[in-house]
C-alpha cells in the first residue's frame, strides 16, 4: 500500500543543512498497522509529513496505492491526499466549530452533498463513539473525545491510510489505551492501513504488527513487532524494549552468582517451562531461576525465563544447545565466576 523509496529529506537552516530523513526504504502492506518509533530528533514527524507530501522529499519517492505521489500536479496530489488521513498529537480541532461541524468540513472540502455530509457525520460519530456529543465545542471535550473527533474527520472520506502523528502523546494511559482499541477496531473493520509515530514502545506493542526503528534520520532495525520483542539486535532496540518489559535482573544480584547465567526467550510462553524441565531432566545441569515471565505481544505469549546454569562446561553447553534445538533463543549473560 505504501512504497517509500530511498526517500531523504533535508532542511537547509542558516547552520548549514540537516537531515531529518537519510535514504529510507519501507513497504508498508494494505490492512497493516505500521510503528515508527525513535527519540526526539530521530526524523520520525519528517518522515511521516513526506507520506502524504506536507514535506516534499529532497529525493527518493513515496507511492501510496500504486501511485507515485512526487510526481502529481497540484490538483492530482489535492485528490491522492484525500485518500490520506491524519490524526495529530495535539488534535488541530477548529475551537469555532462543533464536533458535526469539525467532521463535516472535511466532507465538504472534498465536495460532498448536505445530505451526504449529514448520513456520514452520523456514521462516523457512532462509530468513533461521540452520537451524544455531536453539538458540542471542542473545549468542553476530554483529550480522548478531542482525539475521537480527530479520528472521525481523518476517516470522513474514506481513506485507504490513516497517519497518526504521536496521536496519544497528550493522552494519560488509560485514554491511551481507549484510542490505541479505538484504531484497532476500525483497522479491523475498514482494512485500512494505519502508519503511526511515537516514541512509546507500548503503543508499539499495543497494536502495531510491524515496526521500524529510527535512529539520526535511518531506519537501524525493522521487522514484525514480535520477534523485534524476541531478539532485539541493536542497542537502542533493546533500550525501547526495556522501558515496557522489564528482562532485567540488578547487576548486584547477576554478580553474587558463580554459575552461568542465561536469558531464555520462548516464542510460545508456557511450552518454554517444559523445555527447561525436559533440560533439567536430560543434562547433568543444575537450574536456579531469577526471574520469569510471560508477556503478551500482540496477543501472542513469549515466555522469558533468567537463570543460572551449574555444571561442568560442557554439560551446560550441551543443555544450552538443547534449548537452541527446542526453539528457544539462549543468550549467556555471564560464564560465572
Ligand atoms: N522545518 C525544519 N527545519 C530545519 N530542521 C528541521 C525541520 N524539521 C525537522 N528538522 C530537523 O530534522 C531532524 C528530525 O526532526 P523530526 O522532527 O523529524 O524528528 P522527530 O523524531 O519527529 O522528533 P520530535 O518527536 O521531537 O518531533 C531534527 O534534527 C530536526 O531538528
Amino acid at each position: 500500500m505504501i512504497q517509500i523509496e530511498k526517500l531523504t529529506k533535508t532542511y537547509t537552516t542558516k547552520h548549514g543543512t540537516v537531515t531529518g530523513v537519510d535514504n529510507i526504504s519501507l513497504d508498508i502492506g494494505k490492512g497493516e498497522i505500521f510503528g515508527i518509533v525513535g527519540y526526539s530528533g530521530a526524523g520520525k514527524s519528517s518522515l511521516i509529513r513526506c507520506i502524504n507530501l506536507l514535506e516534499r522529499p529532497s529525493s527518493g519517492s513515496v507511492k501510496v496505492d500504486g501511485k507515485d505521489l512526487t510526481k502529481l500536479n497540484g490538483e492530482q496530489l489535492r485528490k491522492a491526499r484525500l485518500k490520506i488521513g491524519m490524526i495529530f498529537q495535539h488534535f488541530h480541532l477548529i475551537s469555532q466549530k462543533t464536533v458535526y461541524d469539525n467532521i463535516a468540513f472535511a466532507l465538504r472540502a472534498a465536495g460532498t452533498s448536505n445530505k451526504d455530509i449529514k448520513t456520514r457525520v452520523e456514521e462516523l460519530l457512532e462509530m468513533v463513539g461521540l452520537a451524544d456529543k455531536r453539538n458540542v465545542y471542542p473545549a468542553q471535550l476530554s483529550g480522548g473525545q478531542k482525539q475521537r473527533v480527530g479520528i472521525a474527520r481523518a476517516l470522513a472520506n474514506n481513506p485507504a491510510v490513516l497517519l497518526c502523528d504521536e496521536a496519544t502523546s497528550a493522552l494519560d494511559p488509560n485514554t491511551t489505551l481507549s484510542i490505541l482499541r479505538l484504531l484497532k477496531d476500525i483497522n479491523h473493520q475498514l482494512n485500512i492501513t494505519i502508519v503511526l509515530i511515537t516514541h512509546e514502545m507500548n503503543v508499539v506493542k499495543e497494536i502495531c504488527d510491524r515496526m521500524a526503528i529510527m535512529q539520526s534520520g535511518l531506519v537501524i532495525e525493522e521487522g514484525y513487532v514480535y520477534n523485534i520483542f524476541a531478539a532485539p539486535q541493536k542497542k537502542l532496540t533493546k533500550e525501547f524494549i526495556s522501558s515496557v518489559v522489564s528482562f532485567n535482573v540488578p547487576t548486584q544480584i547477576l554478580s553474587g552468582f558463580t554459575g552461568t547465567l542465561v536469558k531464555v526467550l520462548f516464542k510460545g510462553g508456557v511450552a518454554g517451562e517444559g523445555v527447561i524441565s525436559d533440560m533439567l531432566q536430560n543434562f547433568e545441569v543444575k537450574g536456579n531461576f531469577l526471574h520469569g515471565a510471560i508477556e503478551y505481544i500482540q496477543e501472542q505469549p513469549l515466555g522469558i525465563f533468567i537463570m543460572e546454569l551449574k555444571g561442568n562446561k560442557s554439560a551446560v553447553t550441551d543443555a544450552i544447545n538443547y534449548m537452541e534445538s527446542r526453539l528457544a533463543i539462549v543468550e549467556v549473560m555471564s560464564n560465572g565466576n
